[in-house]
């Protein structure tokens, strides 16, 4: 009768939604395949990510999210309402409640857009909530100790690092630098070297198979199909671990750098706790191989990748929702 509280990680790369006592019941890419003439939607989630770079003229495969924030909202609200249909929580009397994750450093204007495609997909009351905090405590981290707590979430958009104490973000940056621009990086780097055009999925297929970010301590090969630049015909290229992490290199700099700023602006207790804790990795780039050694080695305290780091911030949700009385008002906009 009733609707059930759902938990959503609207994410650039992946939607996850956790429905309260049953877990994460959707998972899916967020894609819409459209008709360009009609403007009608064709395909959502994994259907619509199978056509990405193999769409004829008149279809487009669209990522409505771009650096982890609504790039289109009309597309965005039409994939929230699919994905929400399809797990098919509403209740004859009530509308869910619905806590949605969102980066640390988004506008007002843009929660503002959140919230009202969460609003005309049915959701009864919004609550947002900032990405890294949930991925925390999905990570199994009990933030609401007075004690220093370093989470880095590294998703598709965005790559969102925070120090949270008693259940609040102490210090926190959010950049735009995450699993897509490592894509890019590899698809503009075999542009480059090999005079040959890959579409992104092949970069990612690069990245997770191949790809690593710390020195020499991985050495795999891939073969890999695209379109020769000059001939215009299809080839085939090896590709091996050590040229890809060449590429990646600045790339992943800028992660570290990041990291190495909000430690900086830690104050100096929680400094201390983090290095008992260490840092917990989550968000699907936090597999990107050797970036756990790497940021290790770089800022000098234990690094540990989270258990399912792709579900952290779903698993998280499911945790405030069953506290979601409790939480404060600033939340709910
Ligand atoms: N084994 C792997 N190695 C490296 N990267 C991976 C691996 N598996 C998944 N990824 C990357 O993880 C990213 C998606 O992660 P995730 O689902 O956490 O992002 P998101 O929450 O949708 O994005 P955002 O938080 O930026 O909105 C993609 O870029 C994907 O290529």
């Amino acid at each position: 009768m009733f609707a059930r509280d759902i938990g959503i990680d609207l994410g650039t790369a992946n939607v996850l939604i956790h429905v309260k006592g049953k877990g994460i019941v959707l998972n899916e890419p967020s894609v819409v395949a459209m008709d360009r003439t009609s403007g009608k939607v064709l395909e959502v989630g994994d259907a619509a990510r199978k056509m990405v770079g193999r769409t004829p003229g008149n279809i487009e495969a669209i990522r409505p999210l771009k650096d982890g924030v609504i790039a289109d909202f009309d597309v965005t609200e039409a994939m929230l309402r699919h994905f929400i249909n399809k797990i098919n929580v509403r209740g004859f009397l009530s509308k869910p409640r619905m806590l949605i994750c969102c980066p640390t450093n988004i506008t007002k204007v843009e929660q503002k857009a959140i919230k009202e495609a969460a609003e005309k997909s049915g959701g009864k009351r919004i609550f947002l909530e900032e990405e890294p905090k949930v991925a925390a405590i999905g990570a199994g981290m009990d933030i609401f100790q007075p004690s220093g707590n370093m989470v880095i979430d590294i998703g598709g958009g965005t790559t969102d690092v925070a120090v949270l104490s008693m259940g609040d973000v102490v210090t926190a940056s959010s950049i735009k630098m995450a699993g897509d621009k490592f894509d890019n990086e590899i698809l503009q780097y075999i542009k480059k070297e090999y005079k040959l055009l890959i579409g992104e999925r092949t970069a990612e297929d690069i990245k997770i198979n191949v790809a690593t970010v710390f020195s020499k301590s991985r050495s795999e090969e891939i073969d890999i199909r695209g379109r020769d630049m000059v001939s215009g015909l299809p080839r085939t290229i090896t590709v091996y671990s050590a040229e890809i992490e060449d590429a990646l290199k600045e790339s992943v700099s800028v992660i570290v750098q990041s990291a190495k700023q909000v430690l900086e602006r830690t104050p100096p207790e929680l400094s201390a706790d983090i290095i008992d804790r260490g840092v917990i990795l989550t968000g699907g780039g936090a597999m990107l191989h050797g970036l756990d050694q790497l940021l290790a080695e770089e800022l000098k305290v234990p690094v540990l990748v989270a258990e399912e780091p792709m579900n952290c911030v779903a698993k998280g949700t499911g945790i405030m929702l069953e506290n979601i009385d409790k939480l404060p008002k600033n939340n709910i906009v």
